[in-house]
């Protein structure tokens, strides 16, 4: 897969370079490449914004820059290839879930427009979908300055879905929300700490009551936290037992 994120802070992106999506690049099943926007400005100032039409607070994205900006990587998502996926981070967009991480990690080329200000301008994403698919996407009910962080949240859901990414591909499954339910409480050693025990069953080699104890914890706190993704599981992805949470 391919990556390319464009932003006027170009640095904000820099701890993509860290960790798993560090490695996945280093063993080339990732690219990231962070370009800096005002590279595609060409006045003395390197101009990104303008004043709003209609009138209102703060500035908005000028569509020129951008425009260079993004037709310099969706021609590099040659014919053969599927078309590029731009991803537009904004308050307005279709709320980031899991599901959308595994289906965008299907992606061969994705495309982070992070905008600043009050956002970029509208034409920008009308004439983009001439020549990628554009998703606006938001991480959450909170608003933030910019798009360089949902970038960054969003770039790590998705790669580390990509095979290769993650060490052991086994500790994506019984995550939270991978299957619809929170993830188990973890422990390691040591077996006694400060007064707090381990769960004897976890101590126990029994894997099938260990397995069960899990599923247990997972359910208990699903219903705690989140009990509308409870009630969004089919039906038949709770047994007799579980419905006893
Ligand atoms: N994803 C996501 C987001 C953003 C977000 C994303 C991109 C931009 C570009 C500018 N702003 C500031 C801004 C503030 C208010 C109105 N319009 C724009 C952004 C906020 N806020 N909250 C999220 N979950």
């Amino acid at each position: 897969m391919r990556i390319d994120v464009f932003s006027i802070f170009p640095e904000y992106l820099a701890p993509l370079k860290l960790s798993l999506i560090g490695k996945a690049m280093d063993a080339g099943i990732l690219s990231v490449a962070v370009h800096d926007l005002r590279e595609f400005t060409h006045d003395r100032h390197r101009t990104v914004d303008d004043t709003p039409y209609g009138g209102g607070a703060g500035m908005v994205m000028k569509p020129e820059p951008w425009a260079e900006a993004l037709e310099s990587v969706f021609a590099e998502s040659t014919s053969t290839d599927a078309r590029p996926v731009l991803l537009v981070p904004s308050p307005a967009g279709e709320v980031f879930t899991q599901a959308m991480a595994r289906e965008l990690a299907t992606a061969q080329h994705l495309v982070v427009a992070c905008g600043r200000y009050e956002g970029i301008d509208h034409r920008v994403s009308e004439w983009s979908a001439e020549h990628a698919d554009v998703r606006f996407v938001s991480i959450g009910d909170y608003v933030l300055n910019g798009g360089e962080v949902a970038a960054m949240v969003m770039i790590e859901a998705i790669a580390r879905l990509i095979p290769g990414t993650i060490g052991n591909p086994e500790s994506l499954t019984e995550e939270s929300h991978e299957d619809g339910l929170l993830e188990y409480p973890v422990y390691t050693k040591p077996a006694s700490w400060r007064g707090h025990d381990v769960p004897e069953i976890l101590l126990s080699g029994n894997h099938g009551a260990i397995a069960r104890w899990r599923r247990d914890r997972r359910l208990e706190r699903t219903r705690a936290v989140r009990p509308e993704m409870l009630e969004a599981l089919p039906a038949e992805a709770l047994d007799k037992k579980d419905r006893a949470f």
